[in-house]
């Protein structure tokens, strides 16, 4: 049995005052249940957020971390650097960060490793584009950014893996629960062929669009373990919604 897991990215977005207020909205409005949760800020606020969570089971993630360890690396963050701030979680190879800052798989697996080593669990966004889906390559774009990202990942235990359709983030088109539940049931066969034992453990996460309205529905599909939210993530109602949803 898999533990729902909801994280929200907020992606560049929040001001101090914003974040505060959504925060503390968000927990007043939280109710318990089975879904663990993430927040993941704006790096600069990582450590706002951790005091607004202190008391809170909700845990703490970043949308990035750079593949290096330490040095003269102007403008990164670095894992460890994460972890000390309070992070669990790093998102890594959302479809923003491969479209505006050309991250390839290679990058990508060299993040991944780097996010374990220093006790960060990553989360791996995969997904393709609107053009891709037509052409019937969908399966065939995803299966190869799972392989080259993961293939030489030693650890499979401390991974999730969310998809994210390209043509549905921030658009309002959803995947129907059917593509969804298809797309994730060939990401758990893929990831059976790099390690079977974890692959049933593995939490797949759904991302594109979800709302109040949809999430129920699309986490009642047999290999829908969560979601990644962006845009409704920065409504305190929405997304204790969608949580209690999960
Ligand atoms: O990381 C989140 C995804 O990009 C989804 O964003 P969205 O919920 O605004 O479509």
């Amino acid at each position: 049995m898999r533990q729902p897991l909801v994280i929200a990215n907020w992606k560049m977005h929040g001001k101090s005052a914003f974040n505060e207020a959504l925060v503390t909205d968000f927990l007043a409005k939280l109710m318990a249940g089975r879904a663990e949760c993430v927040l993941c800020p704006p790096s600069v606020y990582l450590g706002q957020i951790a005091g607004l969570l202190d008391s809170s089971d909700v845990m703490l993630g970043a949308q990035d971390c750079s593949h290096i360890d330490e040095g003269a690396y102007t403008g990164e963050v670095s894992a460890e650097m994460l972890r000390d701030c309070g992070c669990t979680w790093v998102i890594v190879g959302h479809s923003e960060r491969r479209q505006y800052h050309q991250e390839s798989d290679a990058l990508l697996a060299a993040k991944l490793a780097m996010a374990q080593r220093a006790g960060l669990t990553p989360v791996l966004c995969v997904g393709e584009t609107q053009e891709q889906r037509e052409a019937g390559e969908a399966e065939q774009v995803v299966r190869a950014q799972l392989l080259g990202a993961l293939d030489d990942l030693s650890d499979y235990r401390h991974l999730a893996i969310a998809y994210e359709p390209v043509w549905a983030i921030g658009t309002g088109l959803t995947a129907s629960p059917e593509q969804a539940q298809a797309m994730h049931e060939f990401i758990r066969d893929v990831m059976r062929e790099l390690d079977a034992r974890s692959a049933e453990s593995l939490r797949l996460l759904y991302g594109g669009s979800v709302k109040p309205g949809n999430a129920s529905e699309l986490f009642a599909q047999a290999d829908i373990d969560g979601a990644l939210v962006g845009g409704a993530s920065l409504d305190a109602e929405a997304f204790a919604a969608i949580v209690s949803a999960a």
